[in-house]
């Protein structure tokens, strides 16, 4: 076999296009499926995996492959089957598929490179560019004033070539050991021999006669307090020896860790796990939801379902939103499992996060925690797959491919015959719905495992605080309640629902709003350097001192950041200290773990936040939760809108009291009577999906249809809306009656970055070549978009509809 099947890094329209390359004399014996390679693709050199191998071509006169980048494998054949699974379900490229599934310094960088060719002189800018050296990055000629024409009639000239080279970003992480060289009695001898003043010399060797292990230089020196020299001078006698060896970057501090063992299980987490544990005893595959009010010990379940699959010599993946990920919760994992635990978290280095991948594939490790790419975990054991807080949108990746961790999880647990549990405490209505058709099996935990009810939830109408004349952002009884807390010594969370919520600027006199000359949205005001912000397209303008339309000065911000709550809440509450957690005061790597340990040594009695406070956290001494703003999500263009608001308020809720001290809740809204904010007080679960499933059969959305969204963007409005509406035509000639095909219509964000965008949307129940349909547009328009820079982009079961 020495022909290689390869999918190339380069974006043809057929998904399963493979391109034949011969396989050099070199390679013949180490070449295998999943491996990644280098290629020479017209004047280009790309990367690309092997898939297959062959005795024979169909084409003559085949390329060599230049170069294998992998010993092992990168990716193992289930997952290069999984990536063609992925690929077709979510309408992208082979390659694309592959390349989500790598951490990302195995994807290549591709680097271009500028060559001379000839001795005589070049064109004066060439000259002084080269500066007399042979080869330039290309980066160095486009910021130079050197245009691309002059470029091509050197190249043209025989003057110059372009070069192009593929760069793997691999990089390991080495230390330099020091061992002892010579057998102990030696090492005696010579320190009988060394100088009385040869103090530090002589403490080393007394060190390696007494151990001679091995041992890290830079922890040598620091013990012994001595340096770098001194040591030489026990190497240059040949005494010590010294190699490099490669290391894992751990970063989590796995010696200050100390084991748990599996706690006694309640009755209704016993109820739980039985029926998993049977399946995982069976090897046979089905998905359990895992229905538990926050606080009930779905955390517990999860590690003794681990446990069982660790036993069998089995392999568990672990799912958790980015931003629970949190140090608190891989902690409980790694006091389970120790060391058997590698992590995989977007917070990491790239260094990091391709060694903890390494442990995955070398099988040093049989559990993994980890955000949504964790799905695609080289083991090729698997036992389980868990998600936690299964509702989190946060699972469905916005970019190619656009797949959702779930789908992948229960397609991957086919494969390996093992349970999959989704867990939350406020399920999808799509997974609510199959576990009540028994397509998935549900279990349930209704209460806390300390006994305490749910927090109580107080409502308050800002209205009515209005009419009071209250104008603050907070109620009466939410800053008494504060106050009171404080005096007891104990904490508070407040939650401030920022998404949908804006801090626009707007005219007093004449409503002006200043929005982004890219993009059809407001400018977010930024107050530490007085900049107006678009959260689109980054672009940035000083805040003006009159607004540009009517000169007035009343030109002022709406509502409100954490920082303007924070300035407000300490002037009305002196006695507040606050941690303020938002992205820009967790943008650091580590602030976010730094804040919260803060928060738990009490150095501050509230902690305020945006939506990533509301998740996983569990505070001993939290008795208040306040939303300031319940219902600011409530009005977006988003059929999901009421769901989302649903899992926000039960969620942060769930922070208070969970321990020894009773908790409360107070929920400020400007629409209190409505039924997901209503429902969310009385953690009515039920009720609430009742009401919702109504409203979604009405309305005709998930889960009674899929749906597709189709949008297509352009600098030209007009070409946009001929291009969607010519979609929308296409499309009725070929589904069925049954389905319904909106639009065309301009998005929600009516243009970004310069683009038009309109979009329609498909709500279907039952068809099966609608991905074909599809496909067949895309290619009528192959041309226009390679050429014109026309985009269409489809997103099958979208969650972002803006
Ligand atoms: N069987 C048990 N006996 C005693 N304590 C338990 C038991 N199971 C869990 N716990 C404890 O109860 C607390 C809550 O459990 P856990 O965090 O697992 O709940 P959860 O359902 O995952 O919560 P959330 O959804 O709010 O994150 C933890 O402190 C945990 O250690
Ligand atoms: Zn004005
Ligand atoms: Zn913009």
């Amino acid at each position: 076999m020495n022909i290689a099947k390869v999918i190339v890094d380069v974006p043809v329209s057929s998904i399963n296009q493979t391109f034949d390359y011969q396989i050099p004399e070199r390679f013949q014996d180490i070449l295998t499926n999943g491996m990644r390679v280098i290629v020479p693709f017209g004047p280009r050199k790309l990367m690309g995996f092997v898939v297959g191998k062959a005795t024979e071509s169909s084409f003559d006169n085949l390329k060599e492959i230049s170069d294998v980048l992998d010993l092992t494998p990168a990716l193992t054949n289930e997952l290069l089957d999984l990536g063609k699974w992925v690929a077709n379900q979510t309408m992208s490229l082979y390659i694309t598929a592959l390349q989500a599934m790598l951490p990302q310094v195995l994807k290549a960088q591709y680097k271009k490179e500028i060559k001379r060719i000839t001795d005589e002189a070049l064109p004066d800018p060439l000259e002084n560019l080269f500066a007399g050296r042979d080869v330039i990055a290309f980066e160095e000629l486009e910021a130079s004033t050197i245009r691309y024409p002059q470029l091509q009639k050197a190249v043209q000239d025989g003057e110059i070539s372009i070069e192009y080279l593929v760069k793997s970003k691999i990089t390991k992480k080495y230390v330099t050991m020091i061992a002892p060289a010579r057998e102990s009695y030696l090492l005696e001898e010579a320190k009988q021999d060394l100088s009385t003043s040869a103090k530090k010399q002589r403490q080393i060797l007394i060190y390696f006669i007494e151990s001679p292990e091995a041992i890290e230089k830079q922890l040598l020196l620091k013990k012994l307090n001595t340096t770098s020299s001194t040591l030489k001078a026990l190497l240059d006698k040949s005494l010590l020896g010294s190699y490099r060896t490669e290391v894992y970057r751990n970063p989590y501090d796995d010696d200050t860790i100390t084991r748990t063992t599996a706690l006694e299980l309640t009755e209704e987490q016993q109820l739980a796990v039985q029926p998993i544990q049977e399946k995982i005893a069976s090897g046979e595959h089905d998905v359990f939801l895992l229905h538990g009010v926050t606080g009930s010990g779905k955390t517990e379940v999860y590690l003794q379902a681990i446990q069982e699959v660790i036993y069998k010599g089995k392999e568990a993946i672990v799912l958790v939103p980015e931003i629970s990920l949190t140090p608190q919760m891989v902690k409980r994992f790694k006091e389970r499992f120790g060391t058997n635990v590698a992590v995989m978290h977007s917070a990491l280095s790239a260094g990091e996060k391709y060694d903890e991948w390494r442990r995955i594939q070398r099988k040093e490790v049989q559990v993994v925690v980890g955000a949504r790419s964790a799905i695609y975990a080289p083991f090729e054991n698997i036992g389980i797959i868990i998600i936690d807080e299964e509702h989190e949108t946060t699972y469905k990746q916005e970019d190619q491919p656009r797949y959702h961790a779930r789908d992948v999880a229960i397609y991957r647990a086919e494969t390996h015959q093992c349970p999959v549990i989704l867990g939350s405490a406020t399920p999808t209505l799509e997974s609510f719905a199959r576990a009540q058709k028994g397509v998935y099996k549900l279990g349930t935990l209704s209460k806390r495992t300390n006994e305490k009810d749910m927090p109580e939830v107080n409502i308050v109408d800002m209205r009515e605080e209005l009419h009071a004349g209250n104008r603050s952002m907070f109620s009466r009884s939410l800053k008494e309640k504060i106050e009171e807390r404080i005096q007891k010594g104990e904490q508070i969370v407040l939650l401030l629902n920022r998404r949908g919520h804006s801090t626009f600027v707007m005219c007093r006199d004449c409503g002006h709003v200043k929005e982004c000359p890219h993009c059809d949205i407001a400018l977010t005001f930024h107050k530490n350097n007085n900049q107006l912000k678009c959260h689109y397209c980054s672009h940035e303008e000083v805040m003006p001192r009159n607004c540009p339309e009517c000169e007035s000065d009343l030109i002022r911000y709406f509502g409100t950041g954490t920082q303007k709550v924070e300035e407000s809440l300490t002037k009305l509450i002196p006695e507040a200290s606050v941690i303020r957690m938002d992205v820009d005061t967790t943008r650091r790597k580590g602030s976010h773990e730094k804040l919260l340990n803060q928060f738990v040594n009490k150095e501050a009695n509230i902690l305020l936040g945006t939506q990533m406070i509301a998740k996983g956290l569990d505070f001993e001494n939290v008795t208040l939760v306040g939303v300031l703003t319940a219902d600011s999500m409530l009005h977006l263009p988003d059929f999901r809108s009421s769901e989302k608001t649903f899992q926000l308020l039960t969620q942060v809720s769930g922070r208070a009291g969970r321990h020894e001290l009773t908790g409360e809740v107070i929920v400020q809204t400007y629409t209190p009577d409505h039924y997901s904010i209503e429902l969310a007080s009385n953690y009515d679960f039920t009720q609430f999906y009742k009401k919702e499933m109504g409203m979604r059969k009405t309305f005709q959305y998930p889960p009674y249809v899929f749906l597709v969204l189709l949008t297509v963007t352009h600098q030209n409005k007009v070409k946009v809306a001929q291009v969607t509406q010519r979609i929308v035509q296409l499309l009725l000639k070929s589904v069925k009656d049954e389905t319904t095909v909106l639009g065309p219509t301009p998005s929600s964000i009516p243009r970004m970055k310069d683009r038009y965008r309109y979009q329609c949307m498909i709500k279907y129940r039952n068809e099966p070549q609608l991905r074909d349909y599809i496909n067949k547009i895309l290619d009528q328009y192959a041309e226009e978009m390679r050429k014109e820079d026309l985009v269409i982009k489809v997103d099958m079961q979208p969650y972002h509809l803006m």
